[in-house]
């Protein structure tokens, strides 16, 4: 695993771009996206690197990695349209190509084998972004998923409905089932790139890549995976015991490896 500490959610959204745009000359890119705060900044980057240096997502293949059941798509927090708003609208990626779990089918067990399936058969996902939870959740793997874990339905813990709360009238409208990539779904992604920023997120990040692999921690599977990079700001670094090394390794990183 890669730690970088940055100096701002800008950086890292550069860093974030910088990665998405070496997959994207891929011949048939296969893109994971995430919904919340944390990607923000990296899908400006990339919406502006589309408008003004040509980036293209014409061959390109999204997938989300979660959704919350029982929202209808067309809900204006349903993460389906949050990731149209926020992103794939504004870029020249076929909306038919944009995938996420459909929280409002009637057979939740089916449609989240089909969804797994439908990974597979793009090929895998080249490149997954993922935020974190203040519980160390990643997608919506709340604490003790399964590390092997497929995409399936999971019941949000009640800090999980608190902390989206925000995006609703009140905690309780926040839905309290999800679809959910499960974690060895998203392990089988061939590039794993976490983003955190800010104070409150400082202890997760810490458990996640200072902790034990424990599903007490989902977002620790990232020591499992070949290829994972997480991109910090000093505040959500602020609990790493081996901060000072990761500086060091990246002031000395080699000019010819990316991240
Ligand atoms: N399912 C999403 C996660 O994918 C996301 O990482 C997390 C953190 O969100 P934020 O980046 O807004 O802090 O929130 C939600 O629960």
């Amino acid at each position: 695993m890669e730690v970088v500490i940055c100096e701002s959610a800008e950086e890292i959204g550069r860093h974030v771009a910088d990665a998405y745009e070496a997959v994207l000359r891929l011949p048939a890119p296969v893109i994971g996206l995430a919904t919340g705060s944390s990607p923000l900044a990296a899908y400006h980057e990339l919406i502006r690197r589309h408008r003004d240096d040509g980036l293209s997502f014409a061959h390109a293949t999204a997938y989300l990695l979660d959704e919350y059941v029982g929202l209808p798509a067309a809900h204006p927090e349903s993460y389906a349209a949050v990731i149209r708003r926020e992103l794939t609208d504004h870029l020249d990626l076929d909306p038919a190509r944009v995938h996420s779990p459909r929280g409002e089918a009637d057979d939740l067990v089916a449609e989240c084998a089909r969804y797994d399936a439908a990974i597979a058969a793009s090929g895998g996902v080249d490149l997954q972004l993922l935020g974190i939870g203040t519980d160390g959740h990643v997608g919506f793997n709340e604490p003790m998923s399964s590390l092997s874990s497929r995409t399936r339905l999971k019941t949000l813990t009640q800090q999980t409905r608190e902390d989206n709360a925000r995006f609703f009238a009140s905690v309780d409208e926040v839905p309290t089932h999800v679809l959910t990539q499960g974690l060895g779904t998203i392990l089988e992604a061939r590039h794993l790139v976490l983003v955190a920023t800010g104070e409150d997120k400082a202890e997760a990040v810490a458990a996640a890549v200072e902790g034990p692999l424990s599903a007490r921690c989902p977002a620790s599977i990232l020591q499992w995976h070949p290829h994972a990079t997480v991109f910090v700001d000093e505040a959500a670094a602020s609990r790493l015991d081996f901060a000072a090394y990761y500086r060091h390794a990246l002031a000395h990183k080699p000019a010819w490896q990316r991240f």
